[in-house]
């Protein structure tokens, strides 16, 4: 099995995220799905399912300033830089996690948001499995410009194969209830996209650590139903039947292998 050094505290994610708001959500079940839950909790499935399990590509799209680097960082870094700096092109950042026991990354994208860069960014798109388009709270323009990014991104993958996210960002700027006002524009457009809504602040950190876990354990869960509709043996597996030695010894021979190659 390839060498995986242990993911740090903060990235073990042992219940199911919340969603920011219920009226805005893409699934508003508090738990696990029962099958995905048997396959971790199977040491095979593990083995088995280890090549595609480990990472899913998270592409953060959306206009200029809006606050997509400071998001991304945030996060992986937690460090918030006052001055704009532009994206030029692209840039990437990859964050570990351990979800229900299973090593998992998260590959996130931080694409230019200027017009001139848009045809780099745009060659990136392909292949995502979650699509998070940001704008600023306190910019009103930047929310009716999310839908125009959106299908952008869409145009590169396939049809139904993303989770879409709209992030308000800057909330420390507004008061109580501009937040509130604003909010209930976003989850309006929420709808139109088939999106779950998140509002934050990359200064202060409100909700940003809550939102990216929320992202991995949805991904991760989509990963794990898609490995087992494909692959019927690591279903069974997953069926929670009680693996004996020699099958397990057969899964890990195999894993060695295809590490090898
Ligand atoms: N007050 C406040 N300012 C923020 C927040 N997030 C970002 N900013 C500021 O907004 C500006 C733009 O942030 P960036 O993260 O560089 O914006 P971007 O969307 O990556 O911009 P491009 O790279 O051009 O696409 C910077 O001056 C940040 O300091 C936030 O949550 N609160």
């Amino acid at each position: 099995m390839p060498f995986c050094p242990p993911v740090s505290r903060d990235r073990i994610i042992s219940t199911f995220p919340k969603s920011y708001n219920p009226e805005a959500c893409l699934q508003m079940k508090d738990d696990w799905d029962p099958k995905a839950k048997m396959a971790c909790q199977d040491r095979a499935a593990l083995l088995q399912g280890f090549d595609r399990l480990k990472m899913s590509k998270v592409v953060v799209v959306g206009d200029l300033n809006v606050g997509k680097t400071c998001l991304i960082n945030r996060f992986c870094k937690d460090v918030f830089e006052r001055d704009y700096k532009a994206t030029i092109g692209v840039d990437f950042e990859i964050e570990r996690f351990e979800l229900s026991g299973l090593p998992y990354s998260l590959q996130i994208w931080d694409t230019a948001g200027q017009e001139k860069f848009k045809c780099i960014a745009s060659a990136y798109y392909r292949g995502a499995q979650v699509i998070i388009t940001v704008f600023d709270m306190a910019d009103i323009k930047t929310l009716e410009n999310t839908q125009q990014w959106l299908s952008e991104a869409l145009r590169e993958n396939e049809p139904n194969s993303c989770f879409v996210f709209l992030v308000g960002t800057k909330r420390d700027l507004l008061s109580a209830e501009e937040c509130e006002r604003t909010e209930r524009d976003a989850i309006n457009i929420a709808a139109e996209m088939n999106a779950e809504f998140w509002s934050v602040s990359s200064k202060t950190g409100e909700n940003v650590q809550e939102f990216f876990f929320r992202v991995a354990a949805l991904a991760f869960e989509d990963a794990i139903l898609k490995d087992l509709e494909t692959e019927p043996s690591t279903a069974q597996i997953g069926d929670g039947s009680i693996l004996n030695d020699t099958a397990l010894e057969n899964a890990q021979e195999k894993q060695k292998k295809k590490s090898c190659c």
